[in-house]
């Protein structure tokens, strides 16, 4: 039985975990989890799950949630309520770490020192901190095991081993906005980004598809995650998302992972590596009915954010933390209908203009750098 600690329960991947643990109670234990202010979804899954230990982001929530539940768990909120997940339990638990944005780096960390394996879906952790996540990985032994699909594909086909790699390549759907030409961008709403082709994820991340600044982000998370140069991992547009990444090896074969658009196979794979389970209630790819798959050379000037994104992995310190602040404030910006979407890609960019890039930053400086990025770009709309 693995004891299991989850972030973000009440959010797309969240939800998706819950359901991966409840098909399988013989495996799994829910010991902790935490989520932000939606107590009506958390609800139903505490109440189910009964974990020992909850975090909230407030003490609003954490009052309602007393008044509505039918037993005593510990109850704790905000960032140390983060902390508290993390560190609760013993070494060897699992961390599912899905919960949206920066918030998600300081938790990750305190997890690892406390011996956790992390099933890492929250990419703005490595985005922002790669370099100090691999060395606390390296340092307390524990496993960083990728959910992201692309990442979890990719992981897949390597067999936990990159030697003998040529290329990693990253497939993209193209996001909301995959058939329109960069000039007829101007107006698009919320309501346009948020409809994702092939997958039903936060509004966040699909924004992000959207502007392409996911597939950036997911770049980043590779060289991470995977040790490998920028100069060797590849994106390609790939509008079915049925082929969800793959690596090429030094004698030119390329190993690829392949199925429907469905979460649960990498959160769940995740958690149970390298055996595998069945996922009850999953639809199967029948290739005769996706018929044909395309690929097409990526447009980096379509995709302006692909393209910062990957400068700033490439300049590396804190400009992929100044990038990843920039975005998820523009982002929500966007998402309150205060920016248009193209401002977007156009704030991250002065973002990091303005910035002067630091070499090895610590925890501490990324805080700051990430506090002060959101203020500045927030300030850029005034
Ligand atoms: N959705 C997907 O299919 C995929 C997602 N990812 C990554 O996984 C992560 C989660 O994405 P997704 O599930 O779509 O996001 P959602 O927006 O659906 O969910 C976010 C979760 O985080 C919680 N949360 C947000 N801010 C805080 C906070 N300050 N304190 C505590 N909890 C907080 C939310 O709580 P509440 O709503 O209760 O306030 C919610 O449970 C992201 O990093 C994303 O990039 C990666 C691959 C695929
Ligand atoms: C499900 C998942 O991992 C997302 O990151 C998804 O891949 C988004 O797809 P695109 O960014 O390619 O549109
Ligand atoms: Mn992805």
């Amino acid at each position: 039985m693995k004891s299991i600690h989850l972030l973000g329960a009440t959010g797309s991947i969240g939800e998706q975990t819950l359901d991966v643990l409840a098909n399988h109670p013989e495996e799994f234990k829910l010991v902790s989890l935490a989520y932000g202010r939606n107590t009506a979804t958390a609800l139903p899954y505490i109440e189910k799950f009964q974990p020992e230990l909850i975090s909230v982001q407030g003490t609003e929530t954490a009052h309602e949630l007393r008044g509505l539940l039918t037993y005593h768990p510990e109850i704790v909120t905000g960032k140390e309520g983060l902390i508290a997940v993390a560190e609760a339990g013993s070494p060897g638990d699992i961390l599912v770490n899905a919960v949206m944005g920066s918030v998600g780096l300081p938790p990750t960390l305190k997890a690892m020192e406390s011996g956790k394996d992390i099933a890492i879906a929250n990419k703005e952790t490595l985005v922002t901190a790669g370099h100090i996540v691999t060395e606390l990985q390296r340092k307390y032994g524990v496993k960083l095991i990728p959910v992201d699909s692309e990442h979890s594909a990719i992981y897949q086909c390597l067999h936990g081993d990159a030697k003998e790699v040529e290329k990693l390549i990253l497939t993209a759907s193209g996001g909301s906005f995959r058939d329109k030409a960069r000039k007829d961008l101007q107006g698009v709403t919320v309501k346009e980004a948020l409809n994702h082709p092939n997958w039903s994820m936060g509004a966040k991340i699909t924004v992000d598809s959207a502007t392409m600044m996911n597939k950036g982000l997911e770049v980043i998370e590779a060289h991470w995650l995977f040790g490998v140069d920028y100069d060797d991992i590849d994106v390609v547009l790939h509008k079915e998302s049925i082929v969800h990444s793959m690596v090429e090896y030094v004698d030119g074969s390329i190993l690829a992972h392949l199925g429907t658009p469905d979460m649960r196979v990498p959160i769940q794979y995740a958690l149970t590596q390298p055996s595998r389970l069945a996922i009850p209630g999953s639809r199967r790819l029948k290739l005769w009915e996706a018929g044909a798959l395309h690929f097409e050379k990526m447009d980096y000037e379509r995709f302006r954010a692909l393209k910062l994104a990957i400068q700033a992995g490439r300049e590396g310190g804190s400009a992929p933390a100044v990038l990843n602040a920039a975005n998820e404030q523009a982002v929500a910006m966007f998402l309150e209908d205060r920016i248009r979407f193209l401002e977007i890609d156009e704030f991250v960019e002065r973002a990091l203009e303005e910035h002067e890039t630091l070499t090895a930053p610590s925890l501490e400086e990324i805080l700051e750098i990430d506090q002060k990025t959101r203020s500045s770009v927030a300030d850029y709309s005034r």
